[in-house]
């Protein structure tokens, strides 16, 4: 479990957010919406410590994280995994090495069992055959899933996806949100996912947080999101041209 206590953090005068608390209970997807700019991706870096707050505590099974040393501290962030904006493959590797780089740095393994490793990762997201291709010959779905594939092979406990739908059209982005929700099933993965897509949010998140005003505006399950009278919430989705109450 993650328990985000009265987080607040600002970049010299510019306050971003203040008295953020939440809490990500294990394997439950939670996502974290917003306009452009209102700290989401920050926040997220507060998950791991890979960015310290103004005050406030990020609580991983009831330790602060920001109160760990070196050794500690990297074990910890070990339990994460991150899906980036654009999924980030090394164009210079094929799928396979891409897939196999955390194995190589990360761990001892043997070549056999990193094989073995890399091919069950790509059975998971539908990509058996396509080890020996390299990134520039995928659509952006395929890149998209060969990113999944290589953000979960070392088996995080939690995987942060940052806006894993933007640039794909409606049928890939469902198939990769499909993909998600049977990652976090099949490897009992805990989900944080920072996304613009209103969509998404419904088809995979349980939990949603809206960053707003300098603040966490709005915080519930998506059932209560569907019936909220929240204005700002309300303004932001109907902003993004999609009818929740239909
Ligand atoms: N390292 C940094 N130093 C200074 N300011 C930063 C830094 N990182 C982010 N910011 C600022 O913090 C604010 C929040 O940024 P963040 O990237 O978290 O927004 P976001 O909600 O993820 O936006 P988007 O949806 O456009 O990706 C922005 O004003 C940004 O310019």
């Amino acid at each position: 479990m993650i328990e985000i206590r009265n987080l607040k953090k600002s970049f010299g005068d510019l306050l971003v957010w203040e008295d953020v608390s939440f809490d990500i209970e294990d394997g439950e997807t939670v996502a974290i919406i917003g306009r452009s700019g209102c700290g989401k991706s920050v926040l997220v870096k507060h998950l791991n410590a890979l960015m310290y707050p103004d005050s406030g505590e990020v609580i991983i099974d009831g330790e602060n994280v920001f109160d760990l040393e070196y050794v500690a501290l990297r074990k910890m962030r070990q339990r994460f995994g991150v899906l980036f904006q654009g999924s980030a493959l090394f164009d210079s590797l094929n799928t396979f090495e891409n897939i196999a780089f955390p194995l190589r740095y990360f761990t001892d393994y043997s070549e056999g069992d990193i094989t073995k490793k890399v091919e069950e990762a790509l059975g998971l997201v539908n990509l058996e055959g396509t080890g020996e291709k390299s990134p520039a010959e995928l659509s952006g779905g395929m890149r998209r899933r060969v990113a999944l594939a290589r953000a979960t092979i070392l088996e995080p406990d939690f995987l942060i996806y940052d806006e894993p739908t933007s640039g794909l059209d409606p049928r890939t982005s469902s198939e990769i949100n499909k993909l998600i929700i049977s990652m976090a099933e099949n490897l009992n993965i805990t989900s944080i996912v920072v996304t613009h897509d209103i969509h998404s949010v419904l088809e995979i998140a349980e939990k949603v947080v809206f960053l707003e005003n300098q603040g966490m505006c709005w915080y519930g399950t998506v059932g209560e999101m569907r019936k909220s009278d929240n204005k700002e919430l309300m303004d932001f989705i109907t902003a993004s041209e999609y009818q929740i109450r239909n």
